[in-house]
C-alpha cells in the first residue's frame, strides 16, 4: 500500500472536518477523492500533502511515517485549480524548476523537460509565456512541473475545476491516458461524479467528515452502502419507499408481477433516443423512469395511461433514508 491513512481526524475550532478516516490507496493507482462541497475531501488531500497536520491519527506513504514530515520530505507534486505560475519565465523554464533548484545537470534538466513536454503534449509551446496558454494547456503544463521531480505521489485538487465542459472532459481523458503511460499514485480531489467515474481506478466517497464508501466506479454504482452514495453516483427515484435508478424502473400496461405499483403517467418526455417519464402512483409517490425509445413505442405509452411499475430483475434497491446491510 503507498498510502495508509489512519485514524485521521481534523478538527477546525469545533467545526469537525475530517472524522477517524481510514483509507489505504494502492501504489500506482488513480484514486478520486469524490464528495460534496465541503465534506473534506481538501483537507483530506492537504493532510496527505504535509499542508496541514491531523489532531489525531496517521498518514504512511510507502511504509514511511509521513505524519509529522514538512511537504518537501514528502516527495509529493502538487496541482491545485487555480496554479500558481511563474508569470515572466518560459513554459519549459516552468516545468524545468523544480529541477535547477535541485541542481540537477543542465542536460538531464533539457532532456526531463522535452520529454514531460512531449507527454503533456506542450512541445510546440515550450518557448511560450503561461499567459499565452489556453487555461487547459495550463493545467497540462502545471501536471508536466509537478511530474518533473519524479514525486512518489502526485496530488491533484479539482485541477480542472476553473476550465469550461468541453475542455475538463478532454482533459479527464487525456489525464487517464497519461496515468497509464506514467502510473504515480494519484489522488484526484473532485466533487462530479461523472469525473471520478471516467477517471478513476478507485474512488473514495467522503461526506461530513466521513468515509461513505470506498470502491470501484462499478462497485459503487452497482452495490452503494447506502442511500447517500447511491444518489450522488447517478439518478435516483422512490418506487415503493425505497430507491432505485429511473432506467432500473419496469414498466407493464397490464398487474402481471406480484407488488407491482399502480400509477398513471403525469408527463411524458423524448429527449433524444431516451423516453422519461413521470408516474404518479395511487399512493401519492412521484417515480421517475427512463426507457428506450422503441421500448415506450412498443409498451403504446401515452401520457394518461395506466401502468404498473416494479424494479427491474438485478435492480440496485436501497432503502430510502437508511443505510444498507452489506
Ligand atoms: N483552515 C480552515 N479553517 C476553518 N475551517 C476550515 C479550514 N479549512 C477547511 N475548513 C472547513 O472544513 C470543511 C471541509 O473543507 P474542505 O475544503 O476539506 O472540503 P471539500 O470537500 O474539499 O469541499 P470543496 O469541494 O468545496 O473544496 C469545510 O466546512 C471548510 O469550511
Amino acid at each position: 500500500m503507498s498510502i495508509e491513512i489512519s485514524g485521521v481526524t481534523k478538527r477546525f475550532g469545533d467545526f469537525v472536518a475530517l472524522e477517524d478516516v481510514n483509507v489505504s490507496l494502492p501504489t500506482g493507482q488513480l484514486t478520486a477523492l469524490l464528495g460534496p462541497s465541503g465534506g473534506g475531501k481538501s483537507t483530506l488531500l492537504r493532510i496527505i500533502a504535509g499542508l496541514e497536520t491531523p489532531d489525531t491519527g496517521t498518514v504512511a506513504i510507502e511504509g514511511v511515517d509521513a505524519t509529522r514530515l514538512p511537504p518537501r520530505k514528502r516527495n509529493v507534486g502538487f496541482v491545485f485549480q487555480h496554479y500558481a505560475v511563474f508569470k515572466h519565465m518560459t513554459v519549459a523554464k516552468n516545468v524545468a524548476f523544480g529541477l535547477e533548484i535541485r541542481k540537477r545537470p543542465k542536460v538531464e534538466v533539457a532532456e526531463r523537460v522535452d520529454e514531460l513536454l512531449r507527454l503533456v503534449h506542450l512541445s510546440q509551446f515550450a518557448h511560450r509565456l503561461p499567459s499565452q496558454l489556453s487555461g487547459g494547456q495550463r493545467q497540462r503544463m502545471a501536471l508536466a512541473r509537478a511530474l518533473a521531480v519524479e514525486p512518489t505521489v502526485l496530488l491533484l485538487d479539482e485541477p480542472f475545476g476553473a476550465l469550461d465542459a468541453k475542455v475538463r472532459k478532454e482533459l479527464r481523458e487525456w489525464l487517464r491516458h497519461l496515468h497509464d503511460e506514467v502510473p504515480v499514485t494519484t489522488v484526484f480531489v473532485t466533487h462530479d461524479q461523472e469525473e471520478a467515474m471516467e477517471v478513476a481506478d478507485e474512488i473514495v466517497v467522503i461526506n461530513e467528515g466521513r468515509v461513505e464508501q470506498v470502491g470501484s466506479p462499478d462497485e459503487l454504482y452497482d452495490l452503494p452502502a447506502n442511500d447517500f452514495v447511491m444518489s450522488f453516483l447517478g439518478e435516483v427515484t422512490t418506487l415503493g419507499g425505497t430507491q432505485v435508478r429511473p432506467h432500473d424502473v419496469d414498466v407493464a400496461t397490464a398487474p402481471r408481477a406480484a407488488g407491482a405499483i399502480e400509477g398513471t403517467i403525469a408527463r411524458m418526455l423524448r429527449i433524444g433516443f431516451e423516453v422519461r417519464l413521470t408516474v404518479l402512483t395511487v399512493a401519492g409517490e412521484e417515480v421517475s423512469v427512463v426507457l428506450t425509445r422503441t421500448h415506450a413505442r412498443g409498451l403504446g405509452l401515452e401520457e394518461g395511461a395506466t401502468v404498473w411499475l416494479t424494479p427491474a430483475p438485478g435492480a440496485t434497491v436501497v432503502p430510502a433514508m437508511r443505510p444498507l446491510a452489506v
